[in-house]
């Protein structure tokens, strides 16, 4: 059953919840891991609800930039003294969950605290450490971000230039940004909120440079929230999207911390200037891993805020005849519109079960990497590098889709789409650019094709051992298995090829660099298959887990979109395998599970369980009634305030007199 009808609903609605098979409820719990972390977030959205302060004071399209941060912090305010009794403050997810809820997608002054500043200080801070800034962090004491990001340089951490250096003398770091191109640019909430920020700077001891490091280090006055001495500090300006975030700048000029504000759990900085390496080179970057890991299950949720909003809009929205011409038809019910939608639905679920997987390895390998143990943190790199690059691009096309399967109304700002795909797309650039991701993933996969070549394979991890496969035939008797079948073939053969190409530059002597250049393009695109295969298994391993037989059927069909979706969609790259025969079967399967999707389609993004006040949304409101909403929602704007307008009165309207004359 569909827990969303509600008497006064838009009967076309209604009748779309009257045909799902399932209960949307279980769904959720699917979705969402547990029926306990399902139902605690209707729970939160419930208890959201009934308390006035928390509701936006209007539309947020509504806002001007300074208003959209004052909303944010005066929320985060109230957020912060109502917490306790709202959510369970050891939970992350419930966390963040809230903050969605209440605040919304457009940022807000401790979107990085939670995510970017706080987990740093636990994972990479000593115990004394922790226990100087633990406790202040998360009572919200002190505001913080994560500044490492610089005007000249982001992807490429080794060019920094931002330096901690030693000072035995005073037992102190002098932090200095010696140029321009040196400025701290991008991080969120430190251009007018945070007072305290984790920076990455060069730490220099002795004249020598041990490269990027993890600093504490206070920004503004606890008291006044003016600068400190030394610092520079502001915002970068509006955005693209994302504009309830200060992100900002910071200049450091012969800035002195003390020694014990370097987070030292891993590398150290002794008294007398010794240098202690950490286990691993790149332990410092497993802030930015965890960040990649969690992104899969957001980018998957911003996908489903899109559908959600566009297939419950077409299925009120009528336009056009079918057979019956006497009332014009769903556009849900055209087959280039479902096109448009479905596979997407398939991909958010998709990338949310796989994101939780994610979230779980790096868990796990936390609790590895504390005990000693950093073996699995290249695969964890080189997985998370591509899921996010793939995740991310998949869900801005995705989004895009769904606006323009919106029409006109969904161009408009009442849709709300604009913003979820501008804040979406916003992590094809963040926590590394998707090409510079793309390449971390397709240096591993050379180094394991290498492998093979050495005569290695039984070396190779589990995500790669289809490297080394050899498959030629395909049984079309086509299973979610063969699908992975013919994904593994185009992975395999396209990493190859890339990988071939790249070897063959070199033994033609062009320089590693200049070879890995020549071969990039392949090898991004090695990088996407791989990471495309990992998705879909992960799709069809999950499904096989559930025990729920209403549920996994529904699943099996939103599999078998995605399945053969995904297959015609990388056609190029099956050609050696698939006959054109085979490919018109999997076309036409592809729009069978279109049509045995169709009435459970409202249900599925019902499912994701995304409240009105979370989605924003006029046309995607729960109760369908969207055409009486837009208007109240047009007459609100602030324009509408005056009948006539200043622009009219100083300029048009002389103009029009002076025409007349
Ligand atoms: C509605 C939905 C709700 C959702 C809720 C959530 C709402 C969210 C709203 C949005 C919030 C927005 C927040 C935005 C926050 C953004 C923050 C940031 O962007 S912080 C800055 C991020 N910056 C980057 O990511 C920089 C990218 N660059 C790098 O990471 C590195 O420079 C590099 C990995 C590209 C290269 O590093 P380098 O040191 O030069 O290494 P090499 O390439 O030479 O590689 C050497 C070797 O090391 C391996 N390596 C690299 N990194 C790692 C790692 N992390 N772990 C393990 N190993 C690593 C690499 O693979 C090489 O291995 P080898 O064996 O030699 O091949
Ligand atoms: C919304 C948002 C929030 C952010 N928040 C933070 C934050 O809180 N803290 C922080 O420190 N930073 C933050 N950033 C910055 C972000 O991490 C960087 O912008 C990102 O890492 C990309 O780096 P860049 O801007 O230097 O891009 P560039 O590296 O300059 O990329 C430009 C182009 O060059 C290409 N390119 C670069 N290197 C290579 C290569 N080796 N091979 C092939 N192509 C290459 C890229 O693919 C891209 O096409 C944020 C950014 C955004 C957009």
């Amino acid at each position: 059953m569909n827990q969303s009808i509600k008497p006064g609903d838009n009967p076309d609605l209604t009748e779309e919840r009257l045909s799902g098979t399932f209960d949307t409820n279980s769904m959720a719990a699917v979705i969402y891991g547990s029926d306990k972390l399902a139902q605690r977030r209707r729970e939160i959205s419930e208890a959201v609800s009934r308390i006035p302060e928390l509701q936006d004071s209007k539309p947020c399209p509504f806002m001007t930039r300074e208003e959209k941060i004052l909303e944010g912090s005066r929320k985060s305010a109230i957020l912060n003294r109502l917490l306790p009794g709202l959510i369970d403050l050891d939970s992350f997810e419930e966390t963040v969950f809230i903050h969605q809820e209440v605040i919304g997608i457009e940022g807000h002054p401790l979107a990085l605290h939670e995510s970017l500043f706080i987990p740093p200080i636990a994972t990479q801070g000593t115990d004394e450490q922790q226990k100087k800034w633990l406790g202040r962090a998360q009572r919200r004491e002190i505001i913080g971000c994560y500044a490492q990001t610089e005007l000249g340089h982001g992807s490429n951490l080794r060019a920094l230039e931002t330096t901690a250096t030693f000072d035995i003398s005073s037992q102190e770091f002098i932090l200095n940004s010696p140029t321009i191109t040196s400025l701290k640019w991008w991080p969120g909430a430190l251009g007018k909120s945070a007072n305290w920020s984790i920076v990455i700077a060069n730490l220099i001891v002795h004249d020598k440079n041990h490269g990027p490091h993890p600093f504490m280090v206070q920004l503004r006055d606890e008291k006044s929230h003016e600068p400190l001495p030394g610092i520079t500090v502001g915002d970068i300006g509006p955005k693209m999207a994302f504009n309830g975030a200060d992100n900002g700048f910071l200049g450091f000029e012969n800035y002195r911390i003390p020694r014990e504000n370097m987070l030292m759990r891993h590398s150290k900085v002794t008294p007398d200037g010794g240098y202690i390496r950490p286990p691993h080179a790149k332990i410092g970057y497993s802030g930015m891993v965890r960040v990649r890991s969690r992104m899969a299950a957001e980018q998957g949720l911003f996908l489903a805020h899109a559908l959600t909003i566009a297939v419950r809009y077409s299925a009120i929205r009528r336009q056009g005849y079918l057979e019956d011409r006497s009332r014009e038809v769903k556009v849900l019910d055209y087959q280039t519109q479902q096109h448009r939608l479905f596979p997407s639905i398939a991909r958010a679920y998709a990338f949310i079960f796989c994101g939780f997987e994610t979230i779980r390895l790096y868990d796990q390998l936390l609790i590895d990497v504390q005990n000693g143990n950093t073996s699995g943190m290249a695969d964890l790199h080189a997985l998370t590098s591509g899921l996010k690059s793939v995740v991310t691009h998949q869900t801005g096309e995705g989004i895009e889709q769904a606006r323009m399967a919106c029409g006109g109304h969904g161009y408009s700002m009442a849709s709300y789409i604009s913003e979820i795909y501008g804040v979406a797309i916003g992590g094809c650039t963040y926590e590394g650019e998707n090409m510079v991701m793309l390449l971390q993933l397709a240096r591993y996969l050379v180094k394991s094709i290498e492998m093979i070549q050495n005569g290695k394979s039984k070396n190779l991890g589990p995500m790669v051992a289809y490297l080394a496969a050899n498959e030629s035939e395909i049984d079309l008797n086509l299973g979610p298995n063969e699908y992975l079948k013919v994904f593994q073939y185009a992975a395999r053969s396209q990493a190859w090829r890339a990988t071939e190409k790249f070897q063959k530059l070199r033994n033609s002597g062009m320089s590693k660099e200049q070879a890995w250049n020549q071969a990039s393009v392949e090898l991004t695109r090695a990088s996407r298959l791989h990471t495309r295969l990992y998705i879909m298994s992960t799709f069809i391993n999950h499904v096989g887990s559930v025990v729920d037989q209403k549920i996994k059927k529904v699943l099996i069909d939103l599999l078998n979109v995605h399945i053969t979706y995904e297959v015609m969609d990388i056609g190029i790259y099956v050609q050696g395998l698939l006959s054109s025969d085979q490919m018109d079967l999997i076309r036409n399967q592809l729009y069978v599970s279109l049509e045995t999707i169709r009435p459970n389609a409202v249900s599925l993004v019902d499912s994701f369980q995304i409240s009105d006040m979370q989605l924003r949304s006029v046309l995607g409101r729960r109760d369908g009634n969207v055409y009486e909403n837009l208007f109240k929602w047009a007459k609100s704007c602030p324009l509408n305030d005056k009948d006539v307008l200043e622009s009219v009165t100083k300029y048009l309207k002389p103009m029009m007199d002076k025409s007349k004359l």
